[in-house]
Parts: structure tokens; sequence; C-alpha cells
């Protein structure tokens, strides 16, 4: 029977599109359907694979430790033609790192490495703290507080400090905005997306005529700060990066790291229904619970669904065949809500973190395997030392949450807390018609 193409029901079912086509797959193993019967199970019964069309073209899904090692050998899967336009020109970039393969893209990701030394991160997780602190500082007496905003403004802040971009305070909350415009809107068709491509082109342009300072010398900024290291680096074949593309990486630092708000506001909604893990955050001395927390965070709350590559040529996962071409996805989302991995994976439990190291196969919100030589995310240490030092100092705030819709819809891609988690800092004036907390029920679900 051939296969329909699901793309729409990508954009109607967001993070429960996947899990739908692993159904479909379980019950084509049910009824003996599936390619070469035996081996396209696992020895669990389960199916091996899934599989689809997107965007017209074939796709299976894979998931599971050996997926990752599969599918991050880039002898199997590249990327360049795996990208649709409409997310590169919102959440990437053309040009950006993410669409390159084998030597061009070690080269390019060796420069963001070399940005993410325990010193940089220390120093990037230092200044958004210190802009914590002064946003904080302004809230006591300020009535509501929307979460999310204030941590967008605030790691928007913190991440030019760190990159040596130039930022008047009055262009910090339009800045923030761009940013998270530009996230917001790569997953859905309609206003959402095309207020990121806007927000792209402008600040595209932007950040090419800093770059084009720095080169001519007009605009002095450290040598090691983002803006230098991207200004001066070479390509493979010698020569500096376009404007346009060094604009593209440096909004490839700068934008995700306003991307961790999702995360911070993640973090407030867990404090908010696991009241004992905020406990557990203000007693926490030596940082073990915070980066246990800031693992669970990333694990638990749905964040980037899949990644997608491209088969290199005719391949056989377990049995089955992946034609050249095809489209492999690795499922974030089922990987981290795997009960073989996980055991009672819809709990939220910071515990399961402690004493348990991170191999580079299992969890995998940022991508997998090594990101020296893959696609694996480099910001993965910026992401969980800003959740460490931000979730207990939001622990330690004496605030209440006002009545609000904290429901994180599974249709829309990225999800997030639908009212932005409002808190209100101990001191504020409460509303009559809202005055007390209440709690509504958890509402991230097994899907
Ligand atoms: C909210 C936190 C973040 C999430 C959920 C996230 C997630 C991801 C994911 C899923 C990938 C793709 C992996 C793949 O293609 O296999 C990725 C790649 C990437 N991320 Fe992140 N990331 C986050 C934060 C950061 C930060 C803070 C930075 C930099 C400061 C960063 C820079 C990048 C870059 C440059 C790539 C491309 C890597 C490559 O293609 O080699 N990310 N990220």
């Amino acid at each position: 029977m051939p296969l329909l193409d699901t793309t729409l029901l990508l954009l109607l079912e967001g993070y429960a599109w996947l899990p739908a086509r692993w159904r479909e797959a379980q019950g084509m193993i049910a009824q003996g359907k599936m390619g070469h019967g035996e081996s396209a199970q696992t020895e669990m019964g389960q199916a091996a694979m899934a599989r689809t069309r997107l965007m017209g073209r074939d796709a299976v899904v894979l998931r599971g430790p050996d997926a990752v090692r599969f599918f991050y050998d880039d002898n199997h899967v590249q990327r360049a033609p795996a990208l649709p336009e409409p997310i590169k020109s919102t959440l990437f970039g053309h040009g950006a790192v993410h669409t390159l393969d084998q030597a061009v893209h070690r080269a390019r990701k060796g420069m963001f490495m070399s940005l993410m030394t325990p010193e940089s991160v220390a120093s990037l997780v230092g200044e958004a703290t210190a802009a914590w602190y002064a946003a904080v500082a302004t809230w006591h007496g300020r009535g509501d507080v929307v979460l999310f905003d204030e941590a967008a403004r605030v790691l928007t802040r913190g991440a030019c400090r760190w990159a040596g971009i130039p930022l008047a305070e009055e262009e910090t909350g339009p800045l923030a905005g761009d940013l998270v415009a530009l996230v917001d809107g790569f997953g859905s068709p309609g206003p959402r997306h095309w207020r990121a491509r806007a927000a792209r082109k402008r600040r595209e342009a932007w950040l090419a005529g800093l770059v084009g300072e720095v080169r001519r010398g007009a605009l002095r900024v450290p040598d090691t700060s983002a803006l230098a290291v991207v200004a001066r680096h070479l390509e493979p074949d010698g020569e500096r990066l376009a404007p346009r593309i060094a604009a593209v990486e440096l909004l490839n630092l700068v934008r995700p790291t306003i991307a961790v708000s999702w995360f911070v506001t993640f973090a407030a909604h867990a404090l908010h229904h696991w009241p004992v893990t905020r406990v557990r955050l203000t007693e926490d001395t030596d940082g073990t619970y915070a980066e246990a927390f800031a693992h669970e965070v990333r694990r638990f709350y749905p964040f980037a669904p899949f990644v997608a590559g491209t088969a290199v040529k005719d391949l056989t996962w377990k049995g089955e065949q992946i034609l050249a071409d095809w489209l492999v996805l690795l499922d974030i989302w089922g990987q981290n809500h795997d009960p073989a991995l996980w055991p009672h994976p819809y709990t939220f439990d910071p515990q399961r973190f402690i004493g348990r190291g991170i191999g580079p196969y299992d969890l995998i919100p940022q991508g997998g395997g090594d990101p020296v030589t893959g696609h694996r995310c480099p910001g993965e240490p910026v992401a969980v030392g800003l959740l460490k030092a931000l979730a207990p100092r939001l622990a330690k705030l004496d605030y209440t949450v006002p009545e609000q819709d904290l429901t994180i819809s599974p249709y829309r891609i990225p999800a997030r807390v639908a009212s932005g988690f409002v808190l209100r800092p101990a001191g504020a004036a409460a509303p009559p018609e809202t005055a007390g907390a209440k709690r509504p029920r958890p509402a991230v679900h097994p899907l």
C-alpha cells in the first residue's frame, strides 16, 4: 500500500505527529505487514522504524541509542539536502553550520567549539546571571511579571555582552522580540512564520554591518569575543566568511541562547507543579541537584521534536532497507520519553540524573553523538549552565502564581507555556479579581 504524505498532519499534530507514526508502525507489525516481517522488530516486539512521507519524500523514523549512533555517522546520513527552505529562512539561516556536511562542516564547527570552552561558557553564564539580578531588582512593586518575556530580555543582554555585540538598553526589548520570533516561527505557517522571516532579514543585515565594522577596525571588541572570532574565521579555502554568513553564524550563537527562555519557563512550570523540586533546589549546596534538574527539564519538556537528514546511499537498519535520498528522522521526543531508557518517563523526576552520567547516545534534547565531529548542539553546556544558574535563583525568589493558563499544547511547535508563566513577586499588589494562587493540573501528557 502506498504511504500517505503526512506533512499536513505534522503541522496539525505537532509533537503528536511522530507518536502517531510509531503507533501505525506498531499496527503494521501486529498485522505482519512491515517490510521483512521478523527483521522489522526489535527483541521487545516493537517496530524498529516507522515510515511515512514528508514534503513529498519517503521518510523513516528512528529512535534509541543504536539509532543515534547510526544517524550521526556521516557515511549514513547527511544534512545539506534535508533542510527545507522555510527552516533555513527562519531558524538557522542560509549557509549555516547546520546545513554543511563532511570536512566543510567540521571546519565551521571548530569555530563554534572554540567558543564553548569552560571559561567561555562560564563567562556567558556570568553575564546572564548579572542581567538576571538587574532584572529581578526591578520586579518588586512592579506587579505581575511574565517570566518568558523577562528571561528573553535577560538572556539577550547576557548573550550580547558575552558576544561583544554592542546593544543600547532601549534596543534590548526589540532584539529579544526578534530572536524569540526566529525560534517561534519556524514550525508553523502564517503570521508567526512571516514575523520570523522579517526578523531574520533585519538582524542578518545588522550583524553583517557589525562584522564589517570589526574587520575595518571601526568597532573594537575583545579578541576572544564571539563577534571577533566569527569576523576573523577562515573557511577551508582560506577565505573569510562572507559578511552575511558571518551574521548567520552570530545569530546561531545568540538566537539559541535566547531560546533557553523556553527552558527557564518550563523550569518555573516544573517548580510550580512539583514543589518538592523547589525545596530540593533551594537546599542544594554544590549544584548536583541543579544539574540534575536542568537535565530533567531538557528531557521532560517538549522543544526540538526531531532532527532530519538524508540517506547518503542505500542503507540497512535492523534488517529494513533505507534507500539513498530518503529522509531519515531521529525522534528526539520519542527517545527522551522511551520507558526503556527512562523509567516512568512522564514523571518529572530530576533524581533520575543523580549519580548517572549522560552518555552521547541517550539524552538527546540537543541532538546526540559527538559535538566536535557531528551535528550535536555545541551549546549544550550553555543551556545546562544557564539552567543550573537560573533555576535555583528562581526557586529562591519569593513569589506567588496567579491564576492563568499554564497549559503546554502538544500541537504547537515549539511548545510553550500558554501564559508565558506569570509570577507575582512578593510585595506586588494582587488585582482583586485574580487574587489567590490556583494550581491547574500538569499539562504535559503522554503522547
Ligand atoms: C534551548 C536550548 C537549545 C536547544 C533545545 C538546542 C537544540 C539543538 C538541536 C536539536 C540541534 C541539532 C542537532 C542535530 O542537528 O543533530 C542543535 C544544533 C546547534 N545548536 Fe543548539 N540548542 C540549544 C541551545 C544552543 C546554544 C545555547 C547554542 C550556542 C550558544 C547552540 C548552538 C547550536 C549550533 C551552532 C547548532 C548546529 C550544530 C551543527 O550543525 O553542527 N544551541 N541545537
